[in-house]
């Protein structure tokens, strides 16, 4: 935070130049000059590499002249010390024409007036205040609500977030009220912490400084800056350099697309410019801000829309944005405040008349703007796209493309990856990545075919297809191109190399179980209306249930009771497996969003398990009360054999076989959700559901001798199906419902209470096991940044 000599004297000031505006600390001294490491960089020939020095001296703001070349000009006259104060203009280098700095006070606000002067600069750049409050008494609550002193309307800022309290021995600190989004002091979460002089509060979109008594507001509005500084992303134990020392500046309310053949690191420096993957070495700076070391505060001001469909395409749209609203805002946001905001979406990007429509049933186009949209809910300043163009038509490109348009100059900074050439007529920048991740252009897209000396793009990317060694990055870094809009334009200093790595923080936006109450609500919202689903949903069992009624006649005998019983074991493997198994991959790419903004991952399994293990153990009473309705279950009476059982170990058997079939499908359930957190592609899941059931029933114990062979008996116990079907044979008494073989004889199918009882331990052990499986492949999907 810099040097801090002595207790204030003089006031605070607001120094506005003509690149930026900020508020000037009393206990600090700064430096102007063209040495870009000054605290003020005046970038003019005619200002000297050290011009003066700006300090407080007996009170009062004091600048001197350092002997500087051309001089220092106060209304024309050439001056070397100079009391400055609010009204002060000064001028550097030429009396008429050089680089101004112009000194205002903080304003007092009038009640019901917000004040409009421009502002500071501490440990970034900030733009005006919103407001400047005098401190009403010992303590200041900040929130949403109308009943705090400080009310930021902002629906990222809980009712009741944090208090700025007086401490007795003088000075201030700020205690977060438990709030859903956090409080941040120099951008980390913070509970509580004392308030210096040159910190910044930050809370929603608004950054809080305590100056001279007050506390000045300044709200990020959208219009940001981006400086991205020599970024460099190295991967692998060869360290491959997949982004090599890439670099721009870019203005507010820019549009920058990101061009270069497949392969180039487009997606890569997507990653390190999001903090999904920061870079090894090298600056984001988000309005001056370092991104990396206040990622924890700046990420929520950062939209993402992967090339992937974020969607729940089943629901309608207005219906998707508003279960996406639920997780992202704070909890104790009403529902007619999330509704207003997604309204207020659905207008700013024209899909009014769609908002009642199944996103399926939507052009691709349309689509995209859906995904846009749930990304604007929360009111992201950076938005960032990864190929939202890929697969439209030309005329839907172009529709995007101009939509972009209108989402930069409505006042945010947006990057856009793309790999088509025709609408980048309306982006502000383009940067084009060859491979290697090296720069070969960056400036406005009209003069880029010049620079490459092409009529037409394909010539132009064929140009650095194959440029292995470097030598359009090479040339580019000597070309005019690159001094006028990479050098020039640069904004700020370049910034040592982030030392600390990103943290993303804990705060959620809503509570575990809130999120899983919505979670829950929109799972089951979107299976419902999944008609194929459901038809196999309620068809499987009954079909299932039907076969082993036929098989199963009016009785279990010794040659149909195996047969019955392993259909029944079958039945439950795959209505478990098949519930789960796509349930997971299908949705990863909704995941892997939700996650960074605020998603519980054990939240997400939980509604999973609750989702799929109701309808799974509905499925599971239905299969076993359709296959053995009406059967006799005991065995006929033998001659000088003990009576048959006619009941199960601890109930009647058939409850007692449901709720053995339903704990094996709940398993097995469990597994099939294994198998989706594990694979890659959708495709994948069918095969590996077909060997899960093959696995299982060979395994159940009645189609192999498992009993006494060492290995395979052990192996077995981590297979549901092995104390699924064991539990129902000790309901039926297999061992004497059969004529006794080495397989019927397995001690695991005798009529035992204790024997029963531990496989309904063991089955939920097993499933919680495969739970705790699920959370580790989860994990391994998940951005790098969350898994830090
Ligand atoms: N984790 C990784 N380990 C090793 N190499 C990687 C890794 N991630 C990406 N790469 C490689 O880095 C290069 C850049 O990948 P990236 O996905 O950023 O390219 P891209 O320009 O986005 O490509 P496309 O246009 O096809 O999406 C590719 O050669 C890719 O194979």
């Amino acid at each position: 935070m810099g040097e801090r000599p002595g207790a204030p004297t003089a006031p605070p000031l607001v120094l506005v130049t003509d690149r930026d505006s900020r508020l000037i600390d009393p206990t600090r001294a700064y430096h102007l000059g063209r040495d870009p490491t000054s605290e003020i960089v005046l970038d003019d020939p005619r200002v000297s590499w050290h011009h003066a020095v700006l300090r407080t001296a007996e009170g009062h703001w004091l600048l001197e002249d350092v002997g500087s070349t051309n001089g220092t000009y106060d209304q024309g006259r050439r001056v070397d010390r100079e009391d400055v104060g609010p009204g002060t203009s000064l001028r550097f280098g030429d009396p008429a024409t050089g680089p101004s700095a112009i000194f205002a006070g903080l304003p007092c606000p009038a009640p019901d007036e917000r004040p409009t002067l421009l502002v500071p600069q501490s440990s970034g750049v900030f733009r005006s205040p919103s407001s400047v409050l005098e401190l009403p008494g010992a303590t200041v609550r900040i929130g949403r609500s109308q009943d705090n002193d400080l009310v930021l309307d902002d629906l990222l800022v809980s009712r009741r977030h944090a208090e700025l309290r007086e401490l007795p021995g003088g000075g201030h600190e700020i205690v977060d009220l438990d709030s859903h989004n956090g409080t941040y002091l120099n951008g980390r979460p913070v509970r509580r912490a004392p308030l210096g002089p040159a910190d910044i509060v930050g809370i929603g979109h608004s950054a809080l400084c305590l100056v001279d008594g007050r506390l000045v507001e300044y709200t990020d509005t959208g219009e940001i800056s981006l400086d991205v500084q020599h970024l460099v992303v190295r991967v692998g134990p060869d360290h491959r350099v997949l982004l090599d020392d890439v670099g721009f500046p870019l203005a507010e309310k820019a549009l920058l697309a990101v061009a270069g053949p497949s392969g180039a690191g487009k997606s890569t420096l997507l990653n390190a410019l999001t903090g999904l993957r920061p870079a090894d070495q090298g600056t984001v700076l988000y309005d001056g801000r370092d991104l990396y070391r206040d990622y924890a505060e700046l990420r929520r001001r950062i939209g993402l829309v992967p090339q992937d469909d974020i969607l729940h395409t089943q629901l309608t749209v207005r219906r998707a944005l508003s279960y996406a609203a639920e997780l992202r805002f704070p909890g104790d946001t009403a529902p007619h405040e999330r509704e207003a905001r997604v309204s207020e979406v659905i207008h700013e990007l024209g899909l009014e008349e769609r908002d009642q429509q199944v996103i399926a049933s939507l052009s691709g186009g349309q689509r995209k703007r859906v995904s846009i949209a749930l990304e604007l809910l929360t009111k992201p300043s950076l938005l960032f796209l990864d190929e939202p163009t890929s697969g439209l038509d030309p005329g839907m490109e172009r529709s995007v493309m101009r939509m972009l348009r209108g989402l930069a100059d409505d006042g945010r900074t947006v990057v856009v990856v793309t790999h088509s050439v025709l609408s980048l007529n309306v982006c502000d920048r383009l940067l084009v990545l060859a491979p290697g991740g090296r720069t070969a252009y960056y400036g406005p897209p009209t003069e880029a075919l010049a620079y490459f000396g092409q009529e037409e793009w394909p010539e132009a990317f064929e140009a650095f297809e194959s440029d292995s060694a470097g030598v359009c990055q090479q040339r580019f870094r000597t070309s005019p191109q690159y001094r006028r809009y990479v050098t020039a334009e640069a904004a700020h200093p370049a910034h040592p190399p982030a030392s600390a790595a990103p943290v993303i923080g804990r705060e959620k936006p809503q509570s575990w179980l809130s999120q899983l109450g919505t979670l829950v609500r929109r799972y089951a919202a979107v299976l419902a209306a999944d008609r194929l689903f459901l038809t196999v949903m309620i068809a499987l069992p009954f079909i299932i249930g039907v076969m082993c009624r036929v098989m199963a006649g009016s009785r279990l005998t010794d040659e149909n009771s195996i047969n019955c019983l392993l259909t029944l074991c079958l039945g439950g493997v795959l209505i478990g497996s098949a519930n789960a198994v796509r349930e997971v991959v299908k949705e990863r790419a909704i995941y892997r969003r939700e996650r960074v903004v605020g998603l519980s991952r054990s939240a997400y399994l939980v509604s999973k398990v609750v989702v799929l293990g109701t309808i799974t153990v509905a499925q599971s009473a239905v299969l076993t009360v359709v296959g053995l309705a009406g059967v006799t279950l005991s065995a006929q009476p033998r001659p000088n054999a003990p009576p048959p059982v006619t009941t199960g170990v601890l109930m009647p058997q058939v409850p007692e076989l449901i709720i053995a079939i339903a704990l094996l499908a709940f398993t097995s359930m469990t597994l099939g959700l294994v198998v989706s957190a594990f694979v890659d592609k959708e495709e994948t899941t069918m095969p590996l559901l077909v060997l899960l059931a093959i696995v299982q029933v060979v395994f159940s114990g009645l189609m192999l001798k498992l009993h006494g062979v060492p290995g395979l008996e052990q192996f077995a116990w981590l297979i549901p199906s092995r104390w699924g079907l064991s539990a129902m044979a000790r309901t039926v008494d297999l061992s004497r419902l059969t004529v006794p073989t080495p397989i019927t004889a397995d001690p695991m199918f005798r009529h035992e209470r204790g024997g029963w009882l531990l496989s309904m331990v063991a089955l939920p052990v097993l499933a919680l096991a495969y739970g705790l499986a699920v959370l580790a492949l989860l994990r391994r999907h998940e951005p790098t940044i969350m898994r830090k």
